[in-house]
């Protein structure tokens, strides 16, 4: 049975102050809640923060980051490496989310580099996949995702999908309120899956894939009770404990 993995991502947002109401408020929030990897990614620059909170609260968050550079060290000016995260307790890192792909043009070569890059170092991706709004009307979400995918599968083999976390995010539910209906995301993760199955029925039936885009409160359940949606990858709504811990508590509800 796979676990399920809801994550935060925080984006381009925080505050000394922000990070310590935030992440106190979702401790308490999360308070006996079970059968559900909760993590957030802030950015890097409450990392120190967010880990000193973290170690003192009693819920047992997953600190996360929301991108990795493809060097280790060296005259890279502004590049974070991946064992500078783990310096900070950092594990999930997200990569290849739309917003890089498209303010950073991050191609998929580049996003699967960073991929080896955070499993030779032992981090867990969070590969953020899926497609545009174009994209979806011209009938091409499979065929965008498998491709994102293969670059994957086809440099480092299907087995490196192991441990790692997929996150299908449709673009034009991203931060728009529209979210995917529990039933177009359930279609679309069985395809994802279908597709890495035709690698290895293994990798494709432990893998975690996560919906992102318009995750709320009032929606997760019914994303959830769909058999091939294992977690959410959650932005707004992350920014609040209660909400987003409530997205936590319908997972571990949904998946026991
Ligand atoms: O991009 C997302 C998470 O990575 C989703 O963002 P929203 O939950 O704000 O739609």
């Amino acid at each position: 049975m796979r676990h399920p993995v809801v994550m935060g991502n925080w984006k381009l947002n925080g505050s000394k102050e922000m990070v310590t109401n935030l992440l106190t408020g979702l401790d308490a929030a999360l308070a006996g809640v079970e059968g559900v990897d909760v993590a957030v990614a802030p950015p890097v620059m409450y990392l120190d923060l967010a880990q000193r909170l973290i170690s003192q609260g009693n819920s047992n968050i997953i600190l996360g980051a929301q991108n990795v550079d493809v060097n280790a060290s060296g005259a890279y000016t502004g590049d974070i490496s991946p064992e500078m995260l783990k310096d900070f307790g950092a594990s999930h890192i997200i990569i290849g989310h739309s917003e890089r792909r498209e303010y950073h043009h991050e191609s998929d070569e580049f996003v699967a580099q960073k991929f080896a890059f955070l499993k030779e170092h032992g981090l867990t991706p969070v590969l953020c996949i899926g497609e545009s709004e174009a994209q979806n009307e011209a009938g091409e979400t499979v065929a965008v995702c498998a491709r994102q995918l293969d670059a994957v599968i086809k440099t480092q083999g299907v087995e490196a999908l192991n441990g790692a976390i997929i996150a299908y995010e449709p673009i034009w539910a991203i931060g728009t309120g529209k979210a995917a209906t529990a039933q177009q995301a359930q279609e679309i993760h069985a395809a994802i899956r279908a597709h890495i199955a035709s690698f290895s029925a293994e990798v494709a039936k432990n893998v975690v894939i996560q919906y992102g885009g318009s995750v709320k409160a009032g929606n997760a359940a019914e994303l959830f009770a769909m058999p091939d949606i294992d977690g959410a990858l959650v932005g707004g709504a992350a920014l609040d404990a209660e909400g987003f811990a409530a997205i936590a508590k319908a997972a571990a509800e949904a998946k026991k």
